[in-house]
């Protein structure tokens, strides 16, 4: 940034994801899940600095070339469920007609075919085969989130990533939307679920990555997170005690500034469990990034990372 500043984004976050698993990302506004969803595909603002490794299907997308994310990345190993379909869509042409040229760059369906293939698109997103024509002003947030899937699903990319896919949305059209991408999962499909939406992530996800101020500090089965024997890390009790629905306690203070990190664990200043050994950064370590967190019984599987 200007005057040599330096903000840390995203540290550290490590995990993999296997084919027919949903992986939710969860984290406060502002903890660096967009950050990483836009290292996967290649569109960090310029200046931005990256180091690492991101695999999927032989390509490593953190050195993939333009011309390699454009060609064989971006819908075709990474589809992207975006966060405002409306605003993604085009808005002066018919989902029709996105459907089609989509399917001409990234599937190469001939022209003649094109009309029944785009029939085929949209059924595969429940997309309603009546509203092709109309154009994405005309559409309900449902419908339009509809489209951008389908558009998405085109490239049959190994990974789909959804940053946000239910924000905005009414309870049950939540639940209906999070269902269906998990449906998405049954052909072996990867998703990887960005959200603040914990209710989402506890319905569909097979396991929870939990970001803080840039790193991921906790990585887990979601049975185990959101039942027992539940969250390991403090700042994960945190945010699931402070769902209405448990104690609706907020964790006190507020996130820090990633321009200005504390040395060390950056949870600790709202840390219950703090200590000196909290003055160096805890690796994540059996799933948990935290000098204090229970470590798991030696009798119980360990969680993968
Ligand atoms: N282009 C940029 N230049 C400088 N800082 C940035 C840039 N993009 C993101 N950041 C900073 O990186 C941090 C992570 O942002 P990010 O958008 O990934 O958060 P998020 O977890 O997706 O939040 P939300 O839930 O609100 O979408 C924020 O502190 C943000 O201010
Ligand atoms: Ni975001």
């Amino acid at each position: 940034m200007r005057g040599g500043r330096h903000v840390a984004a995203v540290s550290d976050a490590s995990f993999d994801l296997a084919a027919g698993e949903c992986l939710a990302l969860v984290g406060e506004s502002g903890c660096g899940k967009s950050v990483l969803a836009s290292a996967l595909l290649g569109l960090l603002p310029g200046n931005a600095q990256t180091a690492g490794t991101a695999v999927v299907d032989g390509i490593d997308l953190l050195a993939a070339d333009e011309r390699t994310l454009a060609r064989a990345v971006r819908g075709r190993r990474v589809g992207l469920v975006p966060q405002s379909p409306a605003a993604h869509l085009t808005p002066v042409r018919t989902v029709r007609a996105q459907l089609e040229e989509t399917l001409r760059q990234l599937a190469g369906t001939p022209r003649a075919e094109l009309r029944p293939a785009a029939v085929a698109a949209a059924g595969r997103a429940s997309f309603p085969v009546d509203l092709l024509d109309h154009y994405p002003h005309q559409l309900s947030g449902g419908q339009a989130q509809r489209a951008a899937t389908a558009l998405a699903l085109v490239g049959d990319a190994p990974l789909l990533l959804a940053d946000e896919p239910t924000t905005g949305l009414d309870r049950d059209l939540v639940e209906r939307t999070a269902d269906e991408l998990r449906r998405h999962t049954d052909t072996g499909r990867g998703l990887l679920l960005i959200t603040h939406d914990l209710a989402a992530a506890q319905r569909i996800a097979d396991r929870v990555a939990v970001m803080y101020a840039g790193r991921v500090v906790e990585l887990t089965a979601a049975d185990r997170f959101f039942g027992a024997p539940g969250p390991r890390h403090p700042y994960a009790r945190g945010l699931l005690a402070a769902l209405p629905e448990r104690d609706f306690a907020p964790i006190p203070g507020m996130p820090p500034e990633l321009d200005a990190l504390p040395d060390g664990c950056a949870f600790a200043p709202r840390c219950p469990l703090r200590s000196d050994t909290c003055r160096a950064v805890p690796l994540l370590e059996d799933g948990v990034a935290c000098h204090h967190a229970p470590r798991p019984h030696a009798a119980e599987e360990a969680p993968r990372a």
